[in-house]
């Protein structure tokens, strides 16, 4: 398999009169084609400086950038990399159809079912009812789902999203994981910045840890689970009377993180009420991990540093 990003010992110090901060140092990773990797941190810790050396937004640093093996000081190295920042400026004197119209162009990607093809992607994003009103009237939730339409209506080979879901509802989040799963099952790669946790963990086959412009480590799911062994997310509908807990999907459907131990009980109260299992599957915490690999390296917990790994709406402690 061919590498869709390449980082070879990435350095990046930002002076001023004042100061220097060290906001990567001799970082290196790759993410496969086709693979979805997490980039996990902190406020502070060197997320978007990283981002933006992808992008040669940034060019004065050290080390080696590769996009598809070309160096990322070539425009060329960009060709089907699609980006949504974490506040997106779309034009708001434009609609969301002629935005992701502008993309297509942008693109060079001539359809003649262009019309089609990008209400379908709003659509997909349920957003399609406001394809034809103005940017600026939209919400921002809304807003962002319009700039993740506008980003895959291009079939993109890889996607950088800065905090993908940040901004988003319960409902506006498992949208979009479950639209970038589908993504990634069609062969799309995938790096992504999270410091909000949970949400994305499920879509990512490797994460990177990064903490202070190191990276720690990088660990795959299946070392997560392995950490978590006794910890689950159940999906479930509650049935009549259920005292339902954890976080709302759906009308009717919530998911709630659960020790192995209080399984039973669990089920049994909810086959009482009528309710029904939609899902189970082992519980990974980033967040867990996360100061785990701190703890082992001796490496201050954020909180005692400048940033703060901040938890989801679920609680995963
Ligand atoms: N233009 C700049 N000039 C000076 N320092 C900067 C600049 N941009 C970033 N930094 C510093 O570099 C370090 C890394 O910042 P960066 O924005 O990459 O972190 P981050 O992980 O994306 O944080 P957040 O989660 O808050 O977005 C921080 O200490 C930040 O203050």
């Amino acid at each position: 398999m061919s590498l869709a990003l390449e980082f070879s010992a990435v350095s990046k110090v930002f002076r001023s009169r004042a100061r220097s901060v060290q906001a990567l140092q001799d970082v290196s990773f790759e993410v496969d084609e086709g693979e979805v990797f997490g980039f996990v941190g902190p406020n502070g810790a060197g997320k978007s400086t990283t981002i933006k050396i992808m992008l040669d937004v940034i060019d004065d640093y050290q080390g080696e950038v590769r996009l598809y093996g070309l160096s990322a000081r070539e425009a060329a190295s960009r060709k089907g990399v699609a980006y949504v920042p974490e506040s997106p400026a779309l034009y708001e004197q434009f609609t969301p159809l002629e935005i992701l119209r502008m993309a297509l162009d942008m693109y060079g990607i001539r359809r003649i079912d262009a019309d089609i093809w990008c209400r379908q992607w709003l659509d997909r994003f349920s957003v399609g009812h406001v394809a034809d009103r103005r940017m600026r009237l939209l919400s921002k939730g809304t807003a962002q789902r319009v700039a993740l339409a506008h980003a895959l209506v291009v079939s993109p080979r890889l996607l950088v999203l800065d905090e993908p879901l940040s901004g988003l509802d319960p409902v506006g989040r498992k949208d979009v994981v479950d639209i970038l799963s589908e993504y990634k099952r069609d062969g799309g790669a995938i790096f992504f910045t999270s410091h909000v946790l949970h949400d994305v963990e499920r879509i990512a086959d490797r994460f990177g840890f990064i903490h202070q412009g190191q990276l720690i480590t990088t660990r795959s799911p299946r070392d997560l689970v392995a950490d978590r062994a006794d910890r689950f997310i159940v999906r479930y509908q509650a049935g009549e009377g259920f005292a339902a807990a954890g976080e709302a999907i759906r009308t009717g459907e919530f998911e709630h993180e659960l020790a192995q131990t209080e399984l039973p009980d669990f089920i049994s109260g909810l086959n009482a009420s009528g309710g029904r299992i939609v899902t189970l599957k082992p519980a990974v915490s980033l967040e867990t991990m996360f100061f785990k690999i701190l703890a082992e390296g001796g490496l201050p917990r954020p909180a005692e540093t400048a940033g703060t790994l901040r938890p989801s709406g679920l609680d995963c402690g």
